[in-house]
């Protein structure tokens, strides 16, 4: 199985990189997380929001290659337990499907990226700043490998 994380934002503070890495190399290849940066869209004074979500929704679209299942993540999604995440994982797995999960910019991910999901994950009531999400998602993907392996780092 190959996940892609479709993030949007670009150079990243050096934590982020680093928090990420720390857990996307304890990863088998069977569990890979890939990660894919996606231009942010312009925001300043003569370029408004929505055209900017709409822009990263583009380079988002070209990046899909419409046969993976597509996971949303968004603060009004569906909360998921850390169990719940390694039992989707593991159906991902055996169903042999490439996952790619996707990750807003500021101003969050485009209204019909969301609708055309097939599935949106919460990973808390809280607003996260997207760099912290990253580094949230790649130590959760590890902590679901772990359980689904009877590794003693998730208790
Ligand atoms: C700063 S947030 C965007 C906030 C924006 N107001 C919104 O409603 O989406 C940037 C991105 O981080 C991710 N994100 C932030 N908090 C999250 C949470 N609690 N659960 C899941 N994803 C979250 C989402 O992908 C979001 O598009």
């Amino acid at each position: 199985m190959r996940i892609r994380l479709l993030a949007v934002g670009t150079r990243m503070p050096g934590w982020v990189n680093e928090g990420v890495e720390e857990y996307r190399k304890r990863l088998p290849r069977d569990f890979a997380l890939e990660i894919e940066e996606i231009v942010p869209g312009q925001r300043g004074k003569n370029a408004d929001t929505a055209r900017a979500v709409a822009s990263e929704a583009k380079r988002i679209r070209e990046r899909l290659r419409g046969d993976e299942f597509v996971v949303a993540l968004e603060v009004g999604g569906r909360a998921w337990s850390t169990e719940r995440l390694a039992q989707e994982a593991e159906s991902w797995r055996l169903e042999g499907r490439e996952v790619v999960l996707l990750v807003g910019g500021p101003d969050g991910l485009a209204p019909e990226l969301s609708a055309a999901a097939d599935r949106r994950w919460s990973l808390s009531a809280l607003t996260l700043p997207h760099p912290l999400v990253r580094v949230i998602l790649a130590e959760q993907l590890y902590r679901a490998w772990t359980l689904l392996v009877g590794h003693p780092y998730h208790r």
